[in-house]
């Protein structure tokens, strides 16, 4: 069946977040949800309620109110009638709830922040309107503070959004409207963080009662709405959302190395990062040759990959790395590519290797792979890690998987060459796979995923 205002049942109405709507509060967004009008202002004060001082803690109030006119009849004001109704008085709560949940209300420090949601106009979810606006309203007070440098640590860790979900005649339907929310037969309120978690529910089926099938599909009905809140959230507030939730820099990653082996490698490991992995022969730079001529593996790693993130624009993950032999004075070290000659094959530089170090006890034969991985992204922000795996260089080659010098490096922790061990093995244990961990962990810092 269709909706009155022609929805899909999963499309949410159109959604408008006005910042600084009104002058003289720290924060103020005017959120616009189909005809659900709702003036979010946030306002600092420099002092907590009684049971907080002298604890460094701050605090966060809510208040919600309807104008008159907000609703087809005219409604009484409070002021009038002398005290705020129940309802009114459980939604402050709530949005008070929904937006605690994700300040550190210690790094705020002893201060207040007072959230007024006035309901210019009302036709169905103010309640999650509030919210979703209320939370823009207050990190752009608390950016204030923070900008100021009143406030050293962001106490801001997550975003969060509400939004109404129902299930009117039997259809599921996202973001219900007055005339939907008058005749659902469940209706549910769904607050969560950007991360994808729940902060509050509040589902009723006063009229019918509902399954824990029905709850999954409100549910997922919730999750798809919050994402779209989040994006919008995320629009009007532009870099300040960035310290928060990460640049976005979209879903495409390149591998820059010419070494598929190293490709597979990197791309294994990534493989749960839920991004589009590209290598040099996907995005086509033509016969593009990078002089690896820096001084360090750190230095290689990020020559790579800002060449290639300057030519693609996408974000670029580059390795550099190599074998360092104790014995030899940590040769071939950043020439391990090129230790038999410029264009050295595998089989060449192992055999230099081995004859360099001639009747070398094994004793004496201790050695190092080292990986460094660079991450640069389309801004020109850059970082680099490093990773290690200690192990022994062998008197002869032995096993096949694996390249390079695999089926010479022993891994102390085995025993075994890297030739010798499967690859599910090398690809938890490995220099490469060390860095990558640190790479993810720094990565994840920056994008927010
Ligand atoms: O897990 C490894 N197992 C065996 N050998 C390894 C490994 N990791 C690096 N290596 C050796 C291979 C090469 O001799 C040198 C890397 O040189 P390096 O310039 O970083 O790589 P590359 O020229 O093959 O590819 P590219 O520069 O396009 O990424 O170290
Ligand atoms: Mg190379």
């Amino acid at each position: 069946m269709a909706r009155i205002d022609g929805r899909e049942f999963d499309q949410i109405r159109d959604l408008k977040i006005t910042r600084n709507y009104t002058k003289y509060a720290e924060g103020s967004v005017f959120i616009e949800m189909g005809d659900t009008k709702i003036l979010c202002n946030a306002s600092i004060e420099d002092k907590v309620p009684p049971f907080l001082r002298n604890t460094g803690t701050g605090w966060i109030n809510a208040e919600y109110s309807m104008l008159p006119r907000s609703t087809q009849q005219r409604k009484i004001r409070d002021a009038s009638r002398g005290k705020i109704d129940g309802r009114s008085q459980e939604i402050q709560r709530l949005i008070g709830r929904a937006i605690r949940s994700v300040v550190d209300l210690d790094k705020l420090g002893e201060r207040t922040i007072w959230i007024d949601c006035d309901v210019i106009q009302a036709d169905g979810g103010t309640r999650t309107a509030s919210i979703t606006g209320a939370f823009v309203a207050v990190l752009d007070a608390i950016s204030k503070l923070h900008k100021e440098k009143a406030i050293k640590h962001m106490p801001v860790r997550n975003f969060v959004s509400a939004i109404s979900v129902g299930i009117v005649n039997g259809e599921y339907l996202l973001d219900l409207c007055y005339e939907e929310d008058s005749n659902a037969q469940v209706d549910m309120n769904i607050i969560m963080t950007d991360k994808g978690e729940f902060v509050e529910l509040q589902g009723t089926g006063e009229e019918c009662p509902f399954s824990r099938k029905d709850l999954e599909k409100l549910l997922e009905l919730g999750e798809k709405g919050n994402k779209m809140l989040l994006k919008a959230q995320r629009e009007a507030l532009g870099e300040i959302a960035d310290e928060i939730l990460g640049v976005d820099y979209g879903n495409d990653v390149v591998i820059a190395t010419g070494n598929a082996h190293k490709l597979e490698e990197i791309g294994d490991i990534l493989k749960d990062l839920d991004y589009n992995i590209y290598s040099l022969k996907d995005v086509d730079l033509g016969g593009l040759e990078i002089e690896e001529n820096g001084k360090t593996f750190e230095h290689n790693a990020l020559i790579k990959a800002r060449e290639v993130a300057k030519r693609t624009k996408m974000i670029t993950i580059a390795d550099d790395s190599g074998l360092e032999v104790d014995a030899i004075g940590k040769k071939p070290g950043i020439y391990s590519a090129r230790y038999a000659g410029e264009n050295a094959t595998d089989e060449e530089n192992r055999a230099k290797l081995l004859k360099s170090l001639g009747n070398t006890p094994m004793s004496q034969r201790g050695a190092r792979f080292v990986c460094c991985i660079a991450v640069v992204f389309p801004d020109g922000k850059e970082f680099v890690v490093r990773g290690t795996c200690e192990g022994t260089i062998g008197f002869e080659e032995k096993g096949s998987n694996g390249f390079g010098y695999d089926n010479l490096f022993i891994v102390n922790k085995y025993d075994k060459t890297f030739a010798e061990l499967p690859a599910t093995i090398k690809n938890a244990i490995s220099h490469r796979a060390n860095a990558l961990q640190l790479m993810k962990e720094e990565l994840s810092r920056r994008v927010g995923r």
